[in-house]
C-alpha cells in the first residue's frame, strides 16, 4: 500500500455486552466509556435498563449498549424480555460475551452461548472478565475453555481477550480490538454527547427503580424512564443551588398507567419523594421533580419508540 492510502476508514457501530449475572458487563462498560454510565451493584441483575456509553476514538466511535440479561424464560414476560435481548443483540456489530475469570464456564454461560450462536450479522468477541482475581493459569485455562465453548457451538469467536475492569489491564486494547469489528462509517452520535447523559441516565435509573418497587410483578420490564429536562433553576443562590428535573413514566397500557399513578396519586407522589431523595444524593444538590406519566403503546415492540426511550 502506498502512503497515500495509510490512514484506515473511520469505523462506527453497536456493541453490547452479554454474560450471565455479576459477569462484570457494566464495570467493563464504565472502564470502557471512562464515565460512569450504568449503575452497578452487588446485587445481580440491575441492568434491566439498556444504557448507552459511547467510546470516542480518533479512529472509530463505539456505541455500547447493555442489555437487559437473557434468562431462562419461565414467564410470558420472561419470554417478552429475551426477544427484547435478541432484538438488541440483531440490531448490534459487535457482541462481546463476557465470563468471569473466577467462576467455571456452567449452564448459565452455555445458554447465552447457544444464543448467540444463532445471530448471525454480528461480530461475536469472547471476553474473560475480572482476570485481576486469579492467577494466569486459571485466566489461561478459562480462555482454552470458550474458545472450545465456540467451536462445540459451531461458531468463532471474532477476539478472545482477557481483561480487568477494576484495574484497568488491557481495556485498552480490548477497545482496539473491538473498533475494526465495526463497520466503516462517520460518527454515530456527536462528539460531547456523553457529557450530560450519564447523569440522565442515572437519574433515569432511580426514578424507574423507585416506580417498580412494590409493582414490579404487575409492571416488570413495562416501564420506561426519559429524563426529558434537566436544568439548574435561575436565580437560585450561589451556595443553594436547585436543579429542576423533568421527567416522564412510561408505561404500554393505559390501565397500567393507574397502578403506576395509585390511587389520588398517591403511588406517583411516593415514587417522587422516594427518587427525589437519592437524585438530591447523587448530584449533591437539591431537586425539583417533576414527573409525569405517559402511555407509549407496546414500546418493547416499536424500534423507534425503544431508541426514543433509550433502548
Ligand atoms: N475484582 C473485580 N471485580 C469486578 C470486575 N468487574 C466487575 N467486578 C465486580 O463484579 C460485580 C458485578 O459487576 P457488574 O459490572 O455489575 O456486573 P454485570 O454483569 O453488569 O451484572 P448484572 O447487571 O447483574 O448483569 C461488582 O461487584 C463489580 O464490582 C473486575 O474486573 N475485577
Amino acid at each position: 500500500m502506498d502512503g497515500m492510502n495509510a490512514t484506515p476508514a473511520h469505523r462506527a457501530g453497536f456493541a453490547c455486552f452479554v454474560g450471565r449475572p455479576n459477569a462484570g458487563k457494566s464495570t467493563l462498560t464504565n472502564a470502557l466509556v471512562g464515565t460512569k454510565v450504568a449503575i452497578t451493584s452487588d446485587r445481580p441483575q440491575t441492568t434491566r435498563h439498556t444504557v448507552r456509553g459511547i467510546v470516542h476514538r480518533p479512529d472509530a466511535q463505539l456505541v455500547l449498549v447493555d442489555t437487559p440479561g437473557l434468562h431462562k424464560p419461565r414467564t410470558l414476560l420472561g419470554e417478552r424480555l429475551n426477544d427484547l435481548v435478541r432484538a438488541t443483540w440483531a440490531e448490534v456489530d459487535v457482541i462481546g460475551f463476557c465470563l468471569p475469570a473466577d467462576q467455571k464456564l456452567g449452564p448459565g454461560d452455555r445458554f447465552i452461548a447457544k444464543e448467540l450462536a444463532e445471530v448471525k450479522r454480528a461480530k461475536k468477541v469472547a471476553i474473560v472478565t475480572k482476570t485481576d482475581l486469579v492467577n494466569r493459569e486459571a485466566v489461561a485455562q478459562q480462555l482454552m475453555a470458550v474458545d472450545r465453548l465456540g467451536r462445540e457451538l459451531g461458531f468463532e469467536w471474532a477476539e478472545i481477550i482477557p481483561v480487568s475492569a477494576k484495574s484497568g489491564d488491557q481495556v485498552e486494547l480490548l477497545a482496539d480490538l473491538l473498533a475494526p469489528l465495526l463497520p466503516e462509517g462517520p460518527d454515530l452520535y456527536p462528539d460531547g454527547e456523553l457529557t450530560d447523559e450519564p447523569e440522565q441516565v442515572m437519574v433515569a435509573e432511580l426514578i424507574r427503580e423507585a416506580a417498580l418497587e412494590g409493582v414490579r410483578d404487575e409492571l416488570p420490564h413495562s416501564l420506561a424512564v426519559v429524563v426529558e429536562e434537566m436544568t439548574p433553576r435561575e436565580g437560585r443562590p450561589a451556595d443553594r443551588p436547585l436543579i429542576d428535573v423533568r421527567a416522564d413514566v412510561y408505561v404500554e397500557r393505559s390501565s397500567q398507567k393507574g397502578i403506576v399513578i395509585g390511587p389520588k396519586g398517591a403511588r406517583l407522589k411516593d415514587v417522587g419523594t422516594k427518587s427525589r431523595a437519592q437524585i438530591e444524593a447523587l448530584l449533591g444538590t437539591k431537586v425539583f421533580l417533576d414527573l409525569h406519566v405517559r402511555v407509549a403503546k407496546d414500546w418493547q415492540r416499536d424500534p423507534k419508540q425503544l431508541r426514543r426511550l433509550g433502548f
